[in-house]
């Protein structure tokens, strides 16, 4: 089969094959987890920016550290702070039991998702081929599904997200009337085609930096990125646990998560 090689930014990355899958870059390589964490959690109403609220008294971003870092393959967690908030974050998680073997950087973000993920890509220091990113909205991911998303990569897909059938059947609307008092349904996409994708997202490293460099416009995903590069996203089973806090009854269901771990970890 023929292919093309594309270096990596750490110069030691996998070779982009015919078909935009990569060679498996192998059990070596070396993964980190950017965070964004700058957003204000507008949806969850007035408070400290969402990030830094409590979930059963720890805050949220510790939490989604704390997932990240329990995959033995997470060697660094970049974690991308409010804009004048970094010193503040830096204290956090000097605050709180880290695991030992995985190293942290924070760095400030910027004012859309999409600028705070570009600013901790490019904080990564090299000799990570592989990066996830994880909203430090989804606190409660468990490990299974971060080390799925990793083992995926590993085995030659520049892009993987988690990702859970729906429940609700979806209509899409007219867009000239989104928003307005009344909107028209102009289509309902089959729901078996349809999934909800979470994160961690995870990234052969040149595919990700190359769609951040080439992409604009409105996008709510890294993945979205990478398909506009025009390279494959595969999609692995996601969790149920692994729900975004956006509003304030997933606070609820959060704390109602972390209340039954507690029991079936017995203490
Ligand atoms: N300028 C921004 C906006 C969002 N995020 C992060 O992106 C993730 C997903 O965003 P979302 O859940 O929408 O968080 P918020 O933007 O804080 O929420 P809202 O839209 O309700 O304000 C969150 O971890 C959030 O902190 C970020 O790093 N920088
Ligand atoms: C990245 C994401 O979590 C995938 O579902 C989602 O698109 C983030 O959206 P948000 O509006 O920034 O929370």
């Amino acid at each position: 089969m023929s292919d093309t090689s594309r270096p990596s930014p750490s110069g030691t990355g996998p070779r982009a094959l015919a078909d935009g899958r990569t060679q498996p870059l192998g059990s070596g390589a070396r993964t980190a987890a950017v965070i964004p964490a700058a957003g204000r959690g507008v949806r969850l109403g007035p408070g400290a920016p969402k990030a830094l609220r409590a979930l059963n008294g720890t805050p949220m971003l510790v939490h989604a550290v704390r997932a990240m870092a329990a995959s033995r393959a997470v060697s660094l967690v970049v974690v991308v702070a409010p804009p004048d908030g970094a010193a503040e974050v830096k204290s956090l998680l000097d605050a709180h039991a880290l695991p030992e073997r995985t190293d942290f950087l924070v760095v400030p973000g910027g004012q859309s998702r999409q600028e705070s993920v570009k600013l901790g890509l490019d904080a990564l220091p090299p000799g990570y081929d592989i990066v996830l990113v994880h909203d430090a909205a989804r606190p409660l991911v468990p490990v299974d599904t971060v080390d799925l998303v990793i083992e995926t990569v590993r085995g030659g897909a520049p892009a993987v997200v988690p990702a859970v059938p729906l429940a609700d059947t979806v209509k899409e609307v007219d867009p000239a009337e989104v928003a307005g008092a009344a909107e028209t349904v102009v289509a309902t996409p089959v729901r078996a085609r349809l999934r909800a994708v979470q994160t961690p997202q995870g990234f052969e490293r040149g595919a990700l930096v190359r769609a951040h460099e080439t992409v604009t416009g409105e996008v709510t995903d890294d993945a979205g990125m990478v398909e506009q590069v025009g390279l494959p996203v595969v999609v692995v089973p996601g969790h149920e646990e692994a729900f975004k806090v956006t509003r304030p009854l997933d606070l609820v269901l959060a704390e109602a998560v972390l209340a039954r771990r507690r029991l079936n970890d017995g203490f």
